[in-house]
């Protein structure tokens, strides 16, 4: 293809090829071009108001070089300036990131005006300039880059985190979309250490504007027998470390986010005791499933951890009646996975606590082995019994038990 604009690859694919660390998809910025030129060019638009297009082969994004003024509130509130006189480092300037807002020409030649390249080096992540503020969103981003590259030694520079603070303090991440925050959020959790994100948020005083029911955790005591750790934000943290550790998938991480919440509304005369936090914590999971518009799948298996938690942990003194009820209450006859989950999430919580993350957690198959009893109840001998209807339900249930009553004699018949 013959054009007369220039094209750079910038981004993630230029930070991380020089982090030495796999890239996974590529940003173009083109600079020196009108619309009408990249759509003769057979470059397809993304949306009206962007100038972006889609690279008529690859796929690939590319963006007009731009200028951005902020015109209100959130995403609505911008207006661009895109014309062929905005130059390259022009654009990189209101990136948000100087690690992100560096350029390779087609010649493998890198463009770093912000000292990129220094700050790779450095391992710091810091705003390039004030038009960060632009965008509150990058406050999450920038969270979510800690937390993904915190492995490699990367922290927060401290004016960036001051502007963080201003950011957060301002009022303008209310203004941010459930769609937007709930992109990063996702993303974050499923970063190598997702309590990295929230520590972040913390420290800039973001996580009382987006999270204020997981932000009242820290501070809030628990018994030192169960959790040396004692502050309740600060299991939550090493809850989410195992979470990452386990390699759970998301549903599974947004649960063990929210699994505590009740620990937060206990009144402090109660303190550390955190008695029905299970039921307790049930409305603030509900609310901040709804805020962030969460996936069903995260918002269901968030309400049942928080209810059941304890119930896992407990699960060898559970009776057979009650095992049968939280099966129930699981449909784990026809959500099998839905379990899975929620065991991943559970013991997760057991081992993030101060001490004990190399703990045994056989509560875990122990539910998968009475699990699978209660699925061994076959209906079909009730239907040549001739049950029906509602008595046939009744039946099956009782079929249950009695697996589930000869599974727990079993298991916990002590070893000759
Ligand atoms: N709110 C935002 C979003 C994006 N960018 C810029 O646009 C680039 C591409 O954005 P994106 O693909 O979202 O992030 P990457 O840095 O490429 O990271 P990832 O590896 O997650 O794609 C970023 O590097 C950054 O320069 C920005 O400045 N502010
Ligand atoms: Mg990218």
């Amino acid at each position: 293809m013959k054009t007369d604009f220039k094209t750079y690859l910038v981004g993630g694919a230029v930070r991380d090829q020089l982090l030495g660390v796999p890239w996974h998809e590529r940003d173009w910025v083109v600079v020196g071009a009108t619309p009408d030129q990249l759509l003769e060019a057979g470059f397809r638009p993304v949306g009206q108001d962007f100038p972006v297009f889609l690279h008529p082969d690859t796929g690939e994004e590319y963006a007009l070089a731009r200028t951005e003024r902020k015109s209100g509130h959130g995403y609505g509130g911008f207006t661009f300036h895109a014309d062929p006189s905005v130059s390259l480092e022009e654009d990189l300037q209101r990136r948000d990131l100087t690690i992100n807002a560096m350029a390779m020409d087609d010649e493998g030649q890198v463009i770093d005006p912000y000292g990129g390249q220094q700050d790779l080096q450095a391992r710091l992540l810091r705003h390039v300039s004030p038009a960060f503020a632009e965008d509150p969103l990058r406050v999450l981003r920038v969270a979510r880059f800690a937390a993904r590259y915190a492995p490699l030694g990367f922290r927060v520079a401290p004016d960036t985190l001051a502007l963080m603070r201003e950011l957060a303090e301002s009022g303008e991440l209310q203004h941010l979309t459930a769609e937007r925050s709930w992109k990063e959020i996702s993303r974050a959790l499923m970063e190598p250490r997702p309590d990295v994100f929230i520590r972040v948020l913390r420290a800039c005083g973001a996580l009382a504007e987006l999270l204020p029911e997981v932000d009242v955790l820290f501070g809030v005591p628990q018994p030192e027998a169960h959790h040396p750790e004692v502050d309740t934000g600060e299991h939550l943290l090493l809850v989410l470390q195992q979470a990452a550790r386990m390699q759970l998938p998301l549903p599974a991480r947004w649960a063990c986010l929210l699994h505590d919440l009740g620990k937060g509304r206990t009144p402090e005369r109660f303190w550390p005791k955190h008695h029905g936090h299970e039921k307790s914590g049930l409305a603030a999971v509900k609310a901040v499933n709804q805020r962030c518009k969460a996936p069903r799948e995260c918002q269901e298996l968030a309400l049942l951890t928080c209810e059941y938690h304890t119930h896992c942990h407990r699960a060898l003194e559970l009776k057979p009646a009650t095992l049968l009820k939280l099966f129930k209450a699981f449909d784990i006859y026809r959500r099998p996975e839905r379990f899975e989950l929620f065991l991943g999430a559970c013991e997760a919580d057991a081992r993030g606590r101060a001490g004990l993350e190399e703990r045994d957690y056989p509560q875990a198959d122990y539910l998968r082995g009475a699990a699978n009893a209660a699925r061994s109840a076959e209906v079909k001998i009730l239907l040549e019994q001739g049950f029906k209807g509602a008595a046939l339900g009744a039946e099956m249930e009782k079929l249950r038990l009695q697996r589930i009553t000869e599974y727990c004699r079993e298991r916990r018949a002590p070893a000759r």
